[in-house]
Order: C-alpha cells, then sequence, then structure tokens
C-alpha cells in the first residue's frame, strides 16, 4: 500500500511544511513560559489541529507500521539528499516532527551532512544531549552503509563523547563505511564544530540471515 502514489510535488511540500511547522511548535513548547491564558488559547488551537488531522489518521500495514523507511514510490535516496529515503525517520525525516533540522548529502564514498539542534534537544547546559547525538551517528553511519551498497540492523554502535556538541549552531557530520565482510558493515563518523571534533563513532552493522537466504 502507498502513501498516495499521485503526490504531486505541492503535497509533498505541504507535508513538509506542515511536520517543519510541529518541530517549531515542539521548540516552542519546549522554551517559553507563557502565562496560563495564554497556554488556553494554544491548547484550544493544538486541539483544534488534532481534530483536522485525525479523520484522516491511517493505520495499519503499510502506513503507521512503514516505521521510517517510505511506502511511497519514487522517493529514493538522492545523491545530494540521502534522508529522502527515510522520510519518516525520528531522526532526520522531513515527515517526521520530532527531527531535528539535519541534511545529509554524499560526497563520493563519505557521508557528508548538517545538523542544527534546538533546546529540544538538550542535555548538559547549552548541549545537545547525548542519547540524541547517539541516535544521530546510528542513522548517519547507516547511511554510509547504504550508499556502500550493503545495510543491516545496528549491532553496536560505540560512541565517544569527546566535547560538548553545542545547541542552535551548525554541526558538521561525516561519516565512512570502511568494509563490508559478509553480512556485517563496519563503518564510522564524526561530528565537527569549526573543524573540531565533538563526538565521533564506531559501528557495526548487521544485515539479518534471513535477508540473505530471500
Ligand atoms: C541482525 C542482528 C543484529 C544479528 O542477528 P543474527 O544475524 O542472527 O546474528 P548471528 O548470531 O547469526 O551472528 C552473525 C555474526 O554477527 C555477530 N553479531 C551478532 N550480533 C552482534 C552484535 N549485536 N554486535 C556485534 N556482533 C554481533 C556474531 O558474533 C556473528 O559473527 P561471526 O559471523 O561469528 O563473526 C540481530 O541481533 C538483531 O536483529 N538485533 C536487533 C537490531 C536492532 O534492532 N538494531 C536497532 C535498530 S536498526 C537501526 O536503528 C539502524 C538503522 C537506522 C536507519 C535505517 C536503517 C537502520
Amino acid at each position: 500500500m502507498s502513501f498516495q502514489q499521485d503526490e504531486t510535488a505541492g503535497d509533498r511540500e505541504l507535508v513538509e511544511a506542515v511536520n517543519t511547522e510541529a518541530g517549531e511548535l515542539i521548540r516552542l513548547l519546549r522554551c517559553s513560559h507563557a502565562p496560563d491564558p495564554v497556554l488556553a488559547t494554544a491548547t484550544e488551537h493544538i486541539r483544534a489541529a488534532m481534530e483536522s488531522l485525525t479523520p484522516y489518521l491511517r493505520q495499519g500495514e503499510g502506513w503507521s507500521t512503514v516505521s521510517i523507511a517510505s511506502d511511497t514510490p519514487g522517493l529514493g535516496w538522492l545523491e545530494d539528499d540521502l534522508t529522502r529515503c527515510m522520510p519518516y525517520s525520528p531522526v532526520s525525516g522531513a515527515r517526521n516532527p520530532v527531527a531535528p533540522p539535519i541534511r545529509m548529502w554524499r560526497d563520493g564514498n563519505e557521508v557528508r551532512g548538517e545538523a542544527i539542534f534546538s533546546p529540544t534537544y538538550a542535555g548538559p547546559p547549552n548541549s545537545v544531549h547525548g542519547g540524541i547525538i547517539a541516535a544521530v551517528f546510528d542513522e548517519l553511519l547507516s547511511m554510509a552503509n547504504v550508499i556502500s551498497g550493503s545495510a543491516g540492523f545496528t549491532g553496536t554502535l560505540t560512541i565517544k563523547y569527546l566535547r560538548h556538541t553545542p545547541l542552535d549552531r551548525p554541526i558538521e557530520l561525516w561519516a565512512v563505511n570502511e568494509r563490508n565482510s559478509g553480512r556485517k558493515q563496519f563503518s564510522r563518523g564524526e561530528m565537527r564544530v569549526d573543524g573540531q571534533v565533538t563526538a565521533s563513532a564506531e559501528g557495526l552493522f548487521i544485515r539479518p540471515a534471513s535477508q540473505m537466504d530471500a
């Protein structure tokens, strides 16, 4: 089952735009200290938006179970926008409002990218939460595997937190698949700010045996 087989570019822009707005709403809820009457009005508006969306909720195979991957024909990954192959990803999906703004593109055999983390993703003061950093590496390294031609599930992911990764500043992303061996993919990556590495990761990803047999 597909999301909308005849989806136009305009539809796509609207879906992504409303998710961007919802992400901004989450940031405002996280960061605002509004008085009660303002909160009450905001709650009414949010309920109205929920009521308008609820009739269009699709459930079942091929929709809510589609997870991070796309069931929409034509939404493969692009060299200059790798995130398009996982539009519902909670890490980078343009169709998931909890995802921070992240871009990833192919640079030869490597993945490069950029992310900006608002206080929605804060951990230590003025810094990105360590679990969020791990989640971004999980996807970044997976993308490096994808462009290498072999991808699997995360088996082991090791993160080194070298210094705090700051909020509200462009974070440079980099990853490479170092080698594939049978069902295993070995990849590593870094986050950098002004050229300085704030965190690095190594991952071992494994393609399940059942998929080999298929
Ligand atoms: C598939 C597998 C990881 C491995 O199962 P099987 O195939 O039955 O494994 P089998 O026992 O046949 O051993 C084969 C070889 O592998 C080795 N080895 C095994 N395990 C590990 C290990 N953990 N760590 C290290 N090595 C391990 C084992 O020693 C053996 O080595 P050998 O050949 O003797 O040298 C399974 O445990 C699983 O599904 N786990 C849950 C994964 C999951 O949920 N991940 C999170 C969600 S995915 C995600 O988020 C990423 C994503 C993001 C975006 C987009 C896409 C993806």
